[in-house]
């Protein structure tokens, strides 16, 4: 829909198409993997970018670059064109972090020669930049002069060494607001009771299959709660924070009754319990504990259904016979209108997990098809929605499907009831309903044939939650007690080396992290997912000691420490998703790139951090994102990344009963200053002066991005690539609802320094965009 609004002119060549990678991992089944690769491999060996010059003795004339030296790889004659000076390459020196930073004029002052000021990096463009060193023709086809290694020998600023071309990272970017933080009083949840499921009067294999092979004893509190009201045959509306075990608190109760009928179930009753999840890996996970539970009851059958699968095997199992169905809602549409064996007769329970977000997906209409299709099957069923964010909204769906539901609401502050605290900024923002991201579930190959579908009490399509009244009382959402939540300001230039930075400091320097980075589309979490892995993946020569005077002599065998790089969303095969969410769920470290496809209910161990680069939706989502991490009472912690113009969200999530506290940009980066790989020339280790230490940094900092920018930019392909991922980021950026519009709003997004944050060293020309108002009908129509 968005798609539509954007006119976007970059002519990626086709074949560019099909380059992905495979398994989420880094692969090269590609050209620019190879290529990627390639690089990688050089710099493994200690090349870096200008291995071609390693043994050559620098000469004075190595120190500049002019017209007559051509660039350094046959491969990258079109991209040693010369940037201009001002938006291109600069001092590092000169900009501030944030307005707490030195500002330029005191900074000059740190750095008087007499206080042994550092090498500027140079301006100019006579100087070599690190693509610039890496061999092959320039402009002119001429042969390069020699470039000295910028491999250092003494650990100094190398005499010889080559001038880094830096882009201007550090200049220009509006300054860091200060972040006042509304004092939020969150939302708070006990997880456990003390109570056992013995106390239930459940079956004693059920019992014992909860004990043995789901090791679980005692109750949470929604389980506690949820259960008996169920297992009385009450319909109900549960809302408990996410990680809090909603899975069982529906699937004990209907495992329970359903063994407990007479006569016994058998396969050709057909589905007695249907299960509706937004998502494939949900589907999966939700048929995977409901195949547990139902480990000693061998005569009910349960099966899962979902987009991505072959339909016909689907249509074969459907025909033997399934009990307990779990499924996608599209792809449960398709069968309701194709397959004759599927039948709606005997249901006797319906339960929508996630139900506010099959709603905000989209699904409405598959919905009013499914109950429908409940309906006309004419049994009387039990109906459970449940979700950790359950809106106002849902409340219609209610009226539709339930009979007098019980609310099940954990949290000790129910909504409506206590009127938090605020200080501080904190303004009413109400999210409308949210705009369907288009990729979510990558249901898209569902082909419906409309076979007509006779409901005897047809339902009337289930309603979207209309705009949010200003007046209105946000929702207010809990999140886990031992969830850390933290949010970093950064502006759009740094936004790449910060999320590498920072993947750096926890994946490299520190052991068992599993981090999971959220992107706003599919485009962009495949070019990170390769960037990220050719640029921090693998090279050896990176040297983990804290001073590089440290630095042991390059060790034998030691094997660099890979970071295991994995991606998830709605474009993949089925295969690959499956594999990647397997992968993700078994591995002990690693950092899994995704969209909100794995948003809503996965169930990955032991996941440390939640990583936001581009913020969510709403609320709701930011929510469901960081509730993978700090599950069922364990810590976590989140990081949101905000650029200075959007800091107002923070304002928005208090309004939601969340709160979160300030991550420095500076603390982040610090990181690099850890890793040799990213040293630039100056001999800022031998200093201890802060000022030295942060220039340090922002040279590091900026080899780091032109480590990007030359991957980028080292075939048209890759920056057809980049170029595409971007235009994704943008048009992903028109997504927003109409309630945030005053903080994500296209206008205050700088498309040159967005572009940076892509690894592109200029903002593309023909990107264009009509942001207003083709975007607000779009939205308008989706609201109809
Ligand atoms: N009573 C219990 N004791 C210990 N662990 C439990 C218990 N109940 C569930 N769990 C575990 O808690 C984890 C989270 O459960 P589940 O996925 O059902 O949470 P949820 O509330 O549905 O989360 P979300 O809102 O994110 O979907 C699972 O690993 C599950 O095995």
């Amino acid at each position: 829909m968005a798609d539509e609004t954007l006119m976007v002119n970059f002519s990626a060549p086709k074949k560019f198409k099909a380059y992905k990678t495979h398994h989420g991992s880094f692969k090269a089944r590609d050209k620019w993997a190879q290529k990627k690769q390639a690089a990688l491999k050089r710099k493994a060996s200690g090349e870096r970018l200008v291995s071609q010059f390693k043994h050559k003795k620098p000469r004075p004339s190595d120190q500049t670059w002019d017209s007559q030296s051509p660039p350094l790889s046959p491969k990258f004659p079109q991209n040693h064109k010369k940037h201009s000076q001002s938006d291109q390459t600069s001092t590092l020196k000169s900009a501030p972090l944030s307005p707490k930073s030195p500002s330029p004029s005191k900074q000059k002052k740190h750095f008087q020669p007499d206080q042994e000021q550092p090498t500027p990096v140079s301006l100019s463009p006579q100087t070599h930049s690190r693509k610039q060193t890496q061999g092959g023709q320039g402009p002119q086809g001429k042969k390069p002069q020699q470039a000295p290694d910028r491999k250092r020998s003494d650990g100094g600023p190398a005499a010889g060494k080559p001038a880094i071309k830096t882009s201007s990272l550090f200049k220009n970017n509006p300054d860091i607001p200060s972040v006042q933080a509304p004092s939020v009083t969150q939302l708070k949840e006990k997880v456990f009771t003390t109570d056992s499921f013995a106390e239930l009067d459940l079956h004693p294999h059920l019992l014992a299959t909860l004990n043995k092979v789901l090791s679980v004893t005692s109750m949470t509190s929604v389980q506690k709660q949820t259960i008996p009201v169920l297992l009385a045959g009450k319909d109900a509306v549960v809302r408990s924070q996410t990680g809090s075990g909603k899975t069982l608190a529906y699937g004990i109760p209907i495992v329970q009754s359903l063994q407990a009928a007479e006569p016994k179930i058998k396969r050709s009753d057909g589905p007695l319990a249907l299960i509706v999840v937004p998502t494939r890996e949900l589907a999966q996970q939700s048929f995977q504990i409901l195949q547990k539970l139902l480990k000693p009851f061998t005569w009910i059958v349960p099966g899962v259904l979902m987009g991505g699968e072959k339909r016909k095997a689907e249509k074969a199992r459907l025909r033997k016979g399934i009990n307990i169905l779990v499924s996608t809602p599209g792809r449960l549409v398709d069968h309701i209108k194709n397959t004759l064996s599927i039948v709606f007769s005997s249901v006797r329970w319906l339960i929508l997990d996630e139900a506010d977000r099959t709603l905000d997906l989209g699904f409405e209409k598959d919905l009013t098809v499914i109950l429908n299709a409940l309906n006309a099957g004419g049994s009387p069923r039990q109906n459970v929605l449940l979700s950790a964010t359950l809106t106002e909204g849902l409340s219609r769906l209610a009226d539709i499907s339930m009979k007098d539901p019980v609310s099940v609401h954990v949290s000790e502050d129910p909504a409506g009831v206590h009127v938090p605290e605020r200080t501080g900024r904190s303004r009413v923002v109400c999210e409308g309903r949210e705009e369907q991201r288009a990729e979510v579930e990558g249901e898209g190959e569902v082909e419906v044939a409309v076979a007509p579908v006779a409901p005897v009490a047809p339902v009337a399509p289930v309603a979207p939650a209309p705009a949010c009244d200003k007046a209105e009382q946000p929702e207010r959402f809990a999140v886990p007690e031992k969830l850390q939540q933290h949010m970093v300001v950064v502006p759009s230039k740094l936004r790449l080396v910060c999320l590498a930075a920072f993947i750096l400091a926890r994946c490299k320097f520190e052991s068992g992290q599993k981090l999971i980075v959220f992107v706003s589309s599919c485009e962009a979490v495949e070019f990170l997912l390769t960037l990220l892995s050719a640029v921090l993946v693998g090279q050896r020569d990176a040297a983990d000691t804290p001073t590089p005077k440290k630095t042991p002599p390059k060790s034998k065998g030691a094997p660099p420490k890979a970071i295991n790089f994995l991606r998830l969303h709605g474009n993949m095969k089925q295969e690959e998703r499956m594999e990647v969410f397997q992968e993700f769920s078994q591995c002990t470290s690693g950092v899994l790139l995704c969209t909100d496809v794995a948003a809503r209910g996965l169930d990955l161990p032991q996941v440390t951090w939640i990583i936001q680069y581009n913020p969510p939706l709403s609320a709701a989502e930011y929510v469901h994102r960081v509730g993978r991490t700090a599950r069922i009472g364990a810590e976590g912690s989140s990081l949101l990344f905000l650029t200075p113009a959007e800091v107002a969200y923070v304002d928005v999530l208090a309004n939601h009963n969340i709160s979160l506290s300030e991550m420095k940009l500076e603390d982040i980066l610090s990181v690099l200053l850890r890793d040799e790989r990213f040293r630039g020339r100056g001999r800022w280790d031998s200093k201890k002066r802060q000022a030295a230490v942060e220039q340090d940094m922002r040279e590091r900092a900026t080899v780091l991005q032109t480590d990007f920018e030359n991957i980028v930019h080292a075939s048209e392909e890759s920056v057809q690539t980049a170029k595409k991922a971007l235009q994704s980021f943008v048009r992903a950026y028109t997504t927003y609802p109409s309630g945030l519009k005053h903080i994500f709003h296209l206008r205050s997004l700088h498309l040159g320094h967005a572009a940076k944050s892509f690894g592109l060293r200029d903002a593309p020309k023909n990107l264009t965009h009509t942001s207003g108002d083709s975007t607000r009908k779009d939205r308008n129509k989706d609201k109809k």
